[in-house]
C-alpha cells in the first residue's frame, strides 16, 4: 500500500464543493491538495482567525473553504487572470458569500492594499511560487501579532530536491523557493515545514 495514499485516504472528508473541485480537475486548475487544505482549517479553527488574506484566488476553492469554518470570518483575496477572477466571483456569488469576500483581479505584486498594519489573522500565500518572498515581505506586516502566515506549494512537487533541473525557468523558481524557504527556516519566527500535500509552511508572527 502507498502511504501517501493511506494518508489521503483516512484525511479525505466529504468534499463541501463538489461542483468546482470537479472543474478544477477538469481544467486543469491548480487548487490545494485535500490533506493541506484540511491542516489549513483545522489551524483557522484552533486559532479562531476571522479576518484572511489569500494571495491567488483561482477558482475560489481555497477561499470558499477558508469562509466555511465561520461564519463571520472575512477574505480579501487577490487573483492577476480574469478568466479565473470571473468564475471565482461566480462561484462566491453561487455560495452567496459575495458579501464576506473583497475581491481583486490585480497583481499581488504591485497592488496598493488600503488595509490597516496588523489587521489580518491570516495570510495565506499560494501565487506565483518564486515570489513567495516578495509576497511576504509586501504582505506579512498586514498580519496581527500572533497571527499566521501559510505558505502552500514549498515543495514544488519534488523539484526543490533536485539538483539537475534542465528547464532554466524551472531551475530559476526552485533557486527562489529553496531562498525563501531557508530566509524562513533562519529567521526569528516559528515555522513549521510540514510535507503534507505539495508541502505547508506555517508561519507564527510572534
Ligand atoms: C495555485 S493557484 C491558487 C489556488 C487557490 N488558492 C486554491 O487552492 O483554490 C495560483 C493562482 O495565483 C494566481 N497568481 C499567480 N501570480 C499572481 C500574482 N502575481 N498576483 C495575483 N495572482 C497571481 C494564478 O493566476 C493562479 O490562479
Amino acid at each position: 500500500m502507498n502511504i501517501e495514499q493511506y494518508v489521503k485516504d483516512l484525511n479525505a472528508v466529504h468534499e463541501l464543493y463538489p461542483e468546482i473541485y470537479s472543474y478544477a480537475m477538469e481544467h486543469h486548475v491548480p487548487i490545494i491538495d485535500g490533506d493541506a487544505l484540511s491542516v489549513l482549517k483545522h489551524l483557522i479553527k484552533m486559532s479562531g482567525a476571522r479576518k484572511y488574506l489569500e494571495i491567488g484566488t483561482a477558482i475560489g476553492y481555497s477561499g470558499l473553504h477558508l469562509l466555511s469554518v465561520f461564519d463571520d470570518s472575512h477574505l480579501i483575496t487577490i487573483e492577476k487572470q480574469s478568466e479565473m477572477f470571473d468564475i471565482a466571483r461566480q462561484n462566491f456569488e453561487k455560495y452567496k458569500v459575495e458579501d464576506r469576500v473583497e475581491a481583486y483581479l490585480d497583481d499581488a505584486k504591485t497592488l496598493d492594499l488600503s488595509i490597516d498594519e496588523q489587521s489580518l489573522d491570516l495570510l495565506f500565500i499560494d501565487a506565483s511560487k518564486g515570489n513567495n518572498q516578495h509576497f511576504f515581505d509586501k504582505y506579512s506586516p498586514y498580519v496581527k501579532e500572533n497571527g499566521l502566515i501559510i505558505v502552500d506549494n514549498i515543495l514544488l512537487r519534488g523539484l526543490i530536491a533536485d539538483d539537475n533541473i534542465e528547464n532554466r525557468n524551472k531551475r530559476k523558481m526552485k533557486e527562489k523557493v529553496a531562498s525563501f524557504n531557508q530566509n524562513m527556516s533562519n529567521s526569528s519566527y516559528a515555522t513549521s515545514f510540514l510535507p503534507i500535500g505539495d508541502g505547508l509552511l506555517v508561519i507564527s508572527k510572534s
